[in-house]
């Protein structure tokens, strides 16, 4: 089985399918998309025929393309059961499934690329920099709240789950943009810069 994965270095849902592949150790190749270069690669129309949202990421097995990071990380999980990158039972599962949503769809896709130059063509910066620190904040606040209940070593209890390769790559792009605030640093409290220091260095 061939694998290459359409990938941009900065994309937050690139990397939780990164972080997925390689804590399974399984072989791939990487196929950059740069979404800046030349206007944003994804746009290309052959691009657009790989995936359909012109997004990345996607991951082509053989001769399909499968998109949407969290379908592509659990067919890695069917193909590859261990390591498991999620709890043993249907509730714990539904948990941490539960985090990676709160993620990937009250947070990054409100806040993606095409919808802040969106905001910043039709709004102007300020308006665009108000929204990503209100979607931050809302999402981050939840996800405090909610781990609390629930993370140990890691955001589910001991082990490293699929919340953990969303999470990370989500507190990286919320210190990138909120160091574009004057008091940036102070919005991602210091439980958050802790995680994602001691995380990231681990996936
Ligand atoms: N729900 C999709 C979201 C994919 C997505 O938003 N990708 C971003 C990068 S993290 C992208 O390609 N943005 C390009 C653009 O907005 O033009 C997933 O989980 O794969």
């Amino acid at each position: 089985m061939q694998m290459t994965l359409y990938s941009y270095f900065r994309s937050s849902c690139s990397w939780r399918v990164r972080a997925a592949l390689s804590l399974k150790g399984l072989d791939y190749e990487i196929e950059a998309v740069n979404l800046i270069k030349d206007g944003g690669q994804q746009l290309s129309e052959d691009y657009k025929k790989i995936n359909l949202m012109a997004q990345v990421p996607a991951l082509k097995v053989d001769d399909t393309v499968i998109t949407q990071s969290l379908s592509i990380m659990e067919y890695l999980e069917e193909i590859c059961p261990e390591p498991s990158l999620l709890p043993k039972t249907a509730l714990e599962r539904a948990k941490v499934r539960e985090i990676c949503l709160i993620i990937g769809s009250g947070i990054q896709p409100l806040q993606n690329l095409s919808v802040l130059q969106y905001i910043a063509k039709n709004e102007g910066n300020e308006k665009k920099l108000e929204w990503a620190k209100h979607v931050i904040e809302k999402g981050f606040e939840a996800l405090e709240k909610l781990l609390v209940s629930c993370s140990g070593k890691y955001c589910f209890g001991d082990s490293i789950t699929f919340a953990d390769c969303f999470l990370v790559p989500q507190i990286y792009n919320a210190k990138s943009f909120l160091e574009f605030f004057t008091n940036g640093w102070i919005l991602l409290n210091s439980r958050w810069q802790l995680w994602f220091n001691v995380r990231c260095l681990k996936i």
